[in-house]
């Protein structure tokens, strides 16, 4: 397990804000936004809202709404308000007059819990890269008042800011760091061609793809562990980092999953969403969501002891659109049905969807059988006669088909097996449909 080795020596009162426009999710994005908070190590101390149609456009929030908070702020002992939304940077600085704290948004809050999280090279660049272009229009407004930020809200480029005074120091940073951005781009796309090699290389064989999607924190590593403890291959089952926080994944995972009919898939674990995960973030994690794009399934894990879970489902579907993943076949999974009380699983609901828990070997075995089903559906069976004359054939068939039945003829070996429509192709001369 790796250890976090982000821990301030004091943590920060925060208030958390929000608009509501009375959208159906407005309490949930709330609550989620205070856990964000908690999960960047502020302390939450209380939370605000306005009822407002249209946001100010010079300020967010209104006046009289801005000064309230500002006096909240000083009641409460806070340090920071943090805004349910992203603030344009005129709206950040002017907040920031009215209110007297830092003023943190959402956008800023979701990119600081990436940076802390990042481990890989890949996961490092993706994060700095949507860091950076947060913080470019931000440079001049942030300047102002510098020396007041504090450390936990550090990450989004602080360290790049104009320190000097004057238009040309500032028209200097901006440039370096429009400069780095497209260097560390090249470098993420220098990457992602190796990547692409490597998984082509992978799958070779051609071998169907599974890729586990869904909200942070809702069991995919857990599942993928799971999976991987009952089927792996020796060597294969290395697992992946499961834990009880938001974003504890930010890298793809691919390992192969061995079922006991002998059929093979290639499952990957991915980072997982959050709602309104910040687009410039979406963006840079492209390469690391790709196997979901390229997948032939996908497993939607679903915290289904959440009572918020239906809102997960929501914002998981809206992202996945976002990022153009469309039609692929998916199995939802509503995990964690250990956590909820009088809830029997391993159960289907219809024909896509488990009730399911990742701690459980019956929910597994049964996921196991699912994804065979559906990842296998359009097999044909068909039964051939292998002449002992070719018997690697015989070896082909043993290794990659699901065999029904193998009989030892005096012609050859007789054998009944599944196969896909490529496979189909490859044995049609041994074709013994009598
Ligand atoms: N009780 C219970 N806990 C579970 C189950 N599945 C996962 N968990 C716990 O939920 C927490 C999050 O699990 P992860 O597998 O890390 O979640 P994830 O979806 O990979 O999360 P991110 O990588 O942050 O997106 C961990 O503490 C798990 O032990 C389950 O079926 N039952
Ligand atoms: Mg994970």
């Amino acid at each position: 397990m790796i250890k976090e080795d982000f821990m301030p020596e004091t943590q920060t009162n925060a208030i958390v804000a929000g608009i509501t426009r009375r959208q159906p999710n407005f309490d949930y994005t709330m609550t989620e936004l205070a856990n964000l908070a908690a999960a960047n190590n502020y302390v939450v101390v209380d939370s605000v809202r306005q009822n407002a149609d249209q946001v100010v456009a010079a300020t967010y929030f209104g006046k009289g709404k801005a000064e309230e908070l500002g006096e909240l702020a000083r009641l409460k002992d806070a340090q920071t308000v943090i805004v349910n939304d992203e603030l344009t940077p005129s709206q950040l600085r002017n907040l920031e007059k009215i209110i007297g704290v830092d003023v943190v948004d959402r956008t800023q809050l979701i990119l600081d819990i990436f940076g802390t999280r990042a481990r890989s090279k890949q996961a490092k660049t993706q994060v700095e890269i949507a860091q950076l272009r947060y913080a470019l229009p931000r440079l001049r407004q942030r300047n102002a008042n510098f020396d007041q930020q504090s450390a936990g809200t550090g990450a989004g480029g602080a360290g790049l800011a104009n320190r000097g005074s004057g238009e040309t120091q500032l028209e200097l940073d901006r440039r370096r760091l429009t400069k780095r951005i497209s260097r560390l781009k090249q470098e993420l796309a220098d990457e992602a061609k190796d990547e692409e090699t490597r998984s082509a290389q992978r799958n070779e064989s051609h071998l169907p793809t599974v890729a586990l999607v869904g909200y942070t924190n809702a069991g995919k590593s857990t599942t993928m562990n799971g999976l991987l403890n009952l089927f792996a291959e020796q060597g294969e089952a290395k697992n992946v980092e499961e834990k009880d926080m938001l974003f504890a994944t930010l890298d793809t995972s691919v390992r192969k999953i061995e079922l006991p009919s002998n059929r093979a898939f290639l499952l990957s674990d991915t980072v997982g969403f959050v709602s309104k995960l910040p687009t410039k973030l979406v963006d840079s994690f492209k390469a690391t969501l790709a196997e979901a794009k390229n997948a032939d399934l996908l497993l939607h894990v679903v915290d289904y002891a959440d009572p918020h879970y239906q809102d997960m489902m929501a914002v998981t579907e809206a992202t996945l659109a976002d990022i153009g993943i469309h039609d692929v076949p998916t199995i939802i999974i509503d995990n964690k049905a250990d956590l909820r009380p009088d809830t029997t699983y391993p159960e289907m609901v219809g024909d896509s969807e488990l009730i399911f828990s990742a701690r459980d070997q019956r929910s597994l075995q049964k996921l196991a059988e699912l994804i065979e089903a559906k990842l296998f559906a359009h097999e044909e069976t068909h039964t051939y006669l292998i002449p002992f004359s070719d018997g690697q054939v015989v070896s082909y068939i043993n290794d990659h088909l699901k065999i029904d039945a193998t009989e030892y003829t005096d012609a050859g070996t007789r054998i009944t097996a599944s196969v896909d429509a490529t496979q189909a192709g490859r044995l049609a001369r041994y074709l013994d449909e009598d």
